[in-house]
């Protein structure tokens, strides 16, 4: 196996294996509990682009509030089980470092979950989750149907990011209707001028490629492939309060840009599919 010089293994104190990146172009770290991306800084300008809660709960009983959690083989709740957890089972399964190395753009790592079936999820799908720690950081999770029918999935990129403050938070490059999940499913208009100022949970049907959330300090890009949505999420003040995992202001310094398969994707027996999100 070949092994970056940039990459360090910690255990957190609840015994979490945690992979430190720092090269010439950014530091990051990522748990091996749900394959979690964890945190991500360019060194070009030294600002965390992704938000991580106070209250995250560290200790692998649950996913992780903040980073990157990956949804897998669903999002959301499962279509028909109730007693399956939200957003699939990958976030909360150990995953293991195949490979690191180091290339021109940045290190690059390879990693997959320590397995894929479950009682909700019987077909012989595997998952790889490639990160690239470089001036930006992309990350893609690989979906292989190795069964001999066609299997359907969902799937997310849950993106939390850091902003400086909600209130000031513009989204660019965002068009066509969305899903309301805070108002009955209700299919809306996206909005030209695209600020947060309540409860906000939005499926953007559309394949846009690029989007960005500006504030008076920092302009995020992100660009997505492979996915049908674009899901916006902040919870505001009383969904926050509510939750364990998230301090009772949390809410006004993230913003969740998710890159996400909500629709349902048919793979072929043999067939590849990457999810991919960049962040910059
Ligand atoms: O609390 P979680 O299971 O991590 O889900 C957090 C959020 O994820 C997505 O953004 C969904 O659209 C929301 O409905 C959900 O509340």
């Amino acid at each position: 196996m070949h092994r970056s010089n940039y990459l360090t293994v910690t255990s957190n104190d609840h015994g979490l294996d945690i992979l430190h990146i720092d090269n010439p172009y950014a530091s990051a770290s990522i748990a091996l509990f749900g394959g979690h991306v964890l945190t991500f800084t360019p060194k070009h300008d030294g600002r965390p682009r992704l938000w991580m809660s106070e209250q995250a709960i560290l200790d692998g009983s649950k996913p992780i509030r903040g980073g990157i959690p990956i949804c897998w083989p669903w999002f959301g709740p499962h279509p028909s089980e109730t007693g399956a957890p939200q957003h699939g089972y990958l976030r909360t399964l150990q995953w293991q470092l195949i490979q690191s190395s180091d290339t021109q753009t940045g290190t690059e790592l390879l990693l997959e979950p320590s397995y894929t079936q479950a009682s909700w999820f019987t077909s012989p799908c595997s998952v790889k989750l490639k990160v690239l720690v470089g001036c930006y950081l992309e990350v893609s999770l690989i979906t292989r149907n190795g069964s001999q029918n066609p299997v359907q999935i969902g799937a997310a990129l849950h993106s939390y990011l850091h902003v400086d403050d909600i209130h000031q938070v513009q989204i660019d490059g965002l068009t066509g209707v969305f899903i309301d999940k805070t108002a009955d499913a209700n299919i809306a208009q996206t909005p030209e001028s695209y600020g947060i100022d309540a409860e906000t949970d939005r499926v953007h049907l559309c394949r846009i490629n690029d989007v960005s959330v500006r504030t008076h300090q920092l302009t995020q890009r992100l660009t997505q492939q492979g996915h049908d949505s674009v899901v916006i999420w902040n919870p505001w003040r009383e969904k926050s309060q509510s939750m364990q995992d998230m301090a009772d202001d949390g809410y006004l310094t993230m913003l969740c840009v998710e890159a996400a398969v909500t629709q349902g994707l048919t793979l072929e027996p043999g067939e590849q599919h990457s999810l991919t999100q960049s962040i910059y």
